[in-house]
């Protein structure tokens, strides 16, 4: 079966400089992807083409926003695919509200939420390769060896 895309929408090209982070870990595992811009607010007819045709293109979704940061939730509430959430640092207030206005999703449906800003965005490309692994028997283990390597380069010793 051939592999999916996966998708990293933002609210805003001011988003840029924070998820680009996402796509470090599905370029260094040859993963597709498409990235765009996509509000609930501003573009609110946009996220639902997007999201109603999303099964079709794609495995998973990373969807990053600040403040107000309805998109994720918007999207998840759209499809049924996994929508991984990074919560985009703010002016006003450092992505708190980013935060906390995406990870309090009702019962019934999920969003994946990752930290604040640049880690959050990283850990939500890696994510998606974990997800997309689970499918997929020589991805997980190029995940694994990429995951001892990672363990390998931690010292023991304080200098
Ligand atoms: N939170 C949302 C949504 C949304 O959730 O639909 N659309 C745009 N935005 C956010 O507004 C912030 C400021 O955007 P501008 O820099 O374009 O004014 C961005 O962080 C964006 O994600």
């Amino acid at each position: 079966m051939k592999q999916k895309k996966v998708a990293i929408i933002m609210g805003s090209q001011s988003d840029w400089p924070v998820m680009q982070h996402a796509t470090t870990l599905l370029n260094a595992f040859d993963i597709n992807y498409d990235t765009a811009v996509v509000s609930a607010h501003r573009t609110p007819s946009r996220l639902y083409a997007f999201a109603s045709q999303a099964t079709e293109h794609y495995s998973v979704i990373i969807a990053g926003a600040g403040g107000a940061a309805h998109l994720p939730g918007m999207t998840a509430a759209l499809t049924c695919l996994p929508v991984i959430a990074v919560p985009v640092t703010s002016k006003a207030l450092n992505g708190i509200d980013s935060l906390l206005s995406i990870v309090q999703m009702p019962k019934g449906v999920a969003v994946s939420t990752q930290a604040i800003g640049e880690p959050g965005a990283y850990n939500a490309g890696l994510m998606a390769v974990q997800i997309l692994a689970t499918s997929d028997a020589e991805l997980q283990s190029r995940l694994e060896a990429w995951r001892q390597q990672q363990t390998d380069t931690v010292p023991n010793e304080v200098e």
